[in-house]
């Protein structure tokens, strides 16, 4: 197929009703939104619902300029398509096939830093979101901004264009500010507890490293004139395979090298402070309130911690999907049981949400056979999602005066995989302290060894659970028979 998505072939695709098509002109779109980060997960979620938004409200002010940060191959596939690309989605039994069209502008930071930054000073922008993965915030085991991380202190330093996501969050927040100081809103994205403080923390740390005399106003402006606030994002989108733009082109006529595919599903719960104009999103479904921190917890704690312990132990018993995992009767019933007896009473549910209809929601997208969702995937960085997923509900429980057994059933699975990924190379072991997971692994001789060499590793357990008895000896109780191949 020689043909390739573009503007040009919107009119086409309209009158062919085989796929959906943005219902304003997306070039008549203006930037209002930087977002770094332009991954599967963005072009699936935020973008759409922008999107559906702008057009609801038939407000042209909010393409997105997408930023990618690591490397130039999605400008690669997205320039030079107009910004347009199609997101499948994909349920049991059902495929639709939608193009967006709200990606306006697509930037690859590392070769292109002074129109990023340009964009962030433009006025006309009003949004900064955020999804660069949890460890792309390179934070400390105290929370905060790593400054012994070589990449942070060299944007610091400033010699060169920043390299990190904070660093070119705070260098583009300082051309603002010196180029109108209009107010702006930053909003993190990824699946992280309290996102907003996350980044309001690392900005201001960022702020603090620098000489008093640039990093003082930067700081002051920014409390002034930003906001950050949180929110909860919900969409399960694997990363893209030949086979979804195969799809794509199927039902395109073209070929569209950014398709990506995605479960029918979304959510978005937003906090509703903004330092200026934000499209109307309610007009797209999105939940807008003051505060995200239930809805936040309802989803860390009960979808991605089962969805974690079914990427450990599926990956543990060759389960190469999240669909085959959950298929796995003794899988599905500990990620049952994890979500019901440990996490469910840490929670404070949001009003409306019946919690039981919500697990068995989270067990039946998780079993969608037609979204193949590699447990690797999910598996990848478990030194950053744990803390988020598993280990904030056993340290309420344990202050309860309960072991949460299945949470220590997660927290042994992963210690399982990474002593299986340290012996075995066909196992990934993808993630920021993958070398040092390893050597904590490599020399351990059983369970008891295992858990008390991974448990040392502070920023991932923190001073108070390697010290707590009731926990560490669930873990222990759990890995051994994990290690023989039996959970
Ligand atoms: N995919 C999903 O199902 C899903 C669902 C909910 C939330 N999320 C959130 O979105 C994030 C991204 O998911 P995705 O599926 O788009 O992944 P992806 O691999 O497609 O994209 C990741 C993006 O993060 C950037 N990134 C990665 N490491 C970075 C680093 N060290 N510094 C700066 N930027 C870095 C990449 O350049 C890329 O733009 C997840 O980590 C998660 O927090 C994803
Ligand atoms: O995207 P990550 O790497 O934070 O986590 C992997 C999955 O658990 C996650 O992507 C889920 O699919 C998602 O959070 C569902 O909304």
């Amino acid at each position: 197929m020689s043909g390739r998505l573009a503007l040009a072939e919107l009119p086409r695709l309209r009158r062919s009703g085989r796929v959906a098509v943005p219902g304003h002109d997306p070039a008549a779109l203006g930037v209002g939104i930087v977002h770094l980060g332009l991954g599967g997960f963005h072009r699936a979620h935020q973008a759409v619902f922008t999107e559906d938004a702008a057009t609801a409200g038939g407000d042209t002010r909010w393409g997105v300029c997408g930023v990618t940060q690591r490397s130039d191959d999605v400008v690669r596939r997205l320039r030079p398509q107009d910004g347009l690309y199609t997101v499948l989605a994909r349920g049991p039994g059902e495929l639709s096939a939608r193009v967006v069209g709200t990606l306006r502008e697509v930037l690859y930071a590392g070769a292109e830093p002074d129109a990023v930054f340009a964009r962030m000073a433009d006025e006309r922008v009003r949004i900064i979101t955020l999804t660069v993965t949890e460890k792309g915030h390179r934070r400390g085991a105290d929370g905060g901004l790593d400054l012994a991380d070589p990449v942070v202190r060299a944007d610091v330093a400033g010699a060169g264009p920043p390299v990190s996501a904070v660093g070119r969050l705070v260098r583009g927040l300082q051309a603002r500010c010196r180029a109108s100081g209009a107010p702006v809103t930053v909003m993190s994205c990824d699946n992280l507890v309290a996102g907003g403080e996350v980044l309001r923390r690392l900005v201001a740390d960022f702020c603090a490293a620098l000489p008093p005399a640039e990093g003082g106003p930067l700081a002051g402006w920014i409390e002034t004139s930003v906001r950050f606030p949180s929110s909860v994002v919900d969409r399960i989108v694997p990363a893209a395979t030949g086979a979804d733009r195969a799809d794509a082109a199927r039902l395109l006529g073209v070929r569209d090298e950014g398709a990506v595919a995605a479960e029918p599903h979304r959510q978005w719960v937003v906090q509703d402070d903004f330092a200026a104009d934000r499209p109307p999103w309610e007009l797209a479904g999105v939940v807008l309130t003051p505060d995200v921190a239930p809805y936040e917890a309802v989803k860390l704690r009960l979808l991605n911690a089962s969805h974690s312990l079914l990427a450990y132990l599926g990956a543990l018993r060759g389960h190469e999907t999240i669909a085959a995992a959950v298929g796995d009767p003794e899988l599905a019933g500990a990620a049952e049981r994890l979500m019901l007896e440990d996490a469910a009473p840490t929670l404070a549910v949001p009003d409306g949400l019946d919690l039981a209809a919500y697990r068995r929601g989270v067990l039946e997208r998780f079993a969608n056979p037609a979204l193949p969702d590699r447990t690797v995937r999910v598996a990848m960085d478990g030194s950053q999602k744990l803390p988020l997923r598993l280990l904030g509900t056993a340290r309420d429980r344990l202050a309860a005066g309960a072991v949460p057994r299945w949470a220590a059933l997660g927290v042994a699975a992963w210690m399982a995989y990474v002593a299986r990924a340290a012996a075995d190379p066909a196992l990934p072991l993808d993630d920021p302290i993958a070398d040092r997971l390893c050597e904590a692994a490599s020399g351990a001789a059983d369970a008891p060894a295992l858990a008390r060499r991974l448990f040392a590793v502070e920023s991932v357990f923190g001073r108070d659970l390697p010290e707590d008895e009731r926990f560490t000896s669930a873990v222990v109780e759990r890995l051994t028979p994990l290690l023989r191949g039996a959970i």
